[in-house]
């Protein structure tokens, strides 16, 4: 298990991992320059539902959408909620923003960039939802810090969510797994653990769909996955 140490996210405040890979085809760079302007989150000040979509509605934060599919899904499922994705890889962010077209998805807002900038800028309480799926492993124990899953972006997630609102993390990495662990023991006055026995972190929960990379951990690499749902305490 990896010892605790100082510095996170929150702290280094710089992007590790790749900002892009294969060159944009040309649908997707004017996705970039034409459509994503229009979808994008604010750079500066506040970051509230009326302010994104004009009107008061529930909100929910994906912290590296990848490619977008969850994000789409859920926005899809949820039509009358708000989504706010943040991805700091283009590739990836052109591929949600065609999700977002397709499905003419008006309920998403996306942020080519650091989620945890603009989880910073949302109101302390707003979040009804945040997900924070197979988030870069970093496995080794002296990029621990790097890890997405650390105290300072904890702290931010348990700040920005309402009593009762839920955090989703899932992951397929061994190491990964523990460290998280290890983390929420120390947000228990913040966090319940929604589990009821081995199924709950075993089995997907419904309405939470698989995306390529899981399909991928799960089928091409024979990873096991582990769900985790933790409420937000009142
Ligand atoms: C392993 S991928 C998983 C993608 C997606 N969540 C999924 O399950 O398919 C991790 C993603 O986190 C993104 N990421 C890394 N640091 C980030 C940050 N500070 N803010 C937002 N996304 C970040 C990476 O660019 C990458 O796309």
């Amino acid at each position: 298990m990896t010892a605790h140490k100082e510095g996170d996210p929150t702290t280094l405040n710089r992007l590790y991992g790749r900002s892009q890979g294969k060159p944009l085809r040309a649908y997707q760079q004017q996705l970039v320059e034409e459509f994503l302007p229009s979808i994008a989150v604010p750079a500066e000040g506040l970051v509230t539902a009326e302010r994104l979509f004009g009107f008061d509605c529930p909100l929910h934060f994906e912290i590296g959408f990848g490619a977008g599919e969850h994000m789409a899904y859920r926005a899809d499922l949820l039509p009358d909620h708000g989504f706010i994705g943040a991805e700091p890889f283009l590739n990836g962010v052109a591929q949600a923003l065609n999700h977002v077209k397709e499905g003419n998805l008006g309920n998403v807002r996306i942020h080519h960039g650091d989620a945890l900038e603009v989880l910073a800028r949302i109101p302390d309480g707003a979040l009804t939802m945040l997900y924070l799926l197979h988030p870069d492993p970093w496995p080794k124990a002296r990029h621990a810090k790097r890890r997405m899953m650390n105290d300072g972006p904890v702290k931010l997630i348990a700040d920005k969510l309402k009593p009762g609102g839920e955090f989703r993390f899932g992951t397929d990495h061994p190491v990964y797994l523990r460290h998280a662990l290890m983390v929420m023991r120390r947000f228990t006055d913040e966090f319940e653990w929604t589990v009821e026995g081995p199924k709950s972190w075993q089995v997907r929960p419904s309405g939470w769909p698989e995306t390529r990379y899981e399909h991928k951990a799960r089928n091409t690499y024979g990873h096991e996955v582990w769900y985790f749902r933790f409420r937000r305490r009142g």
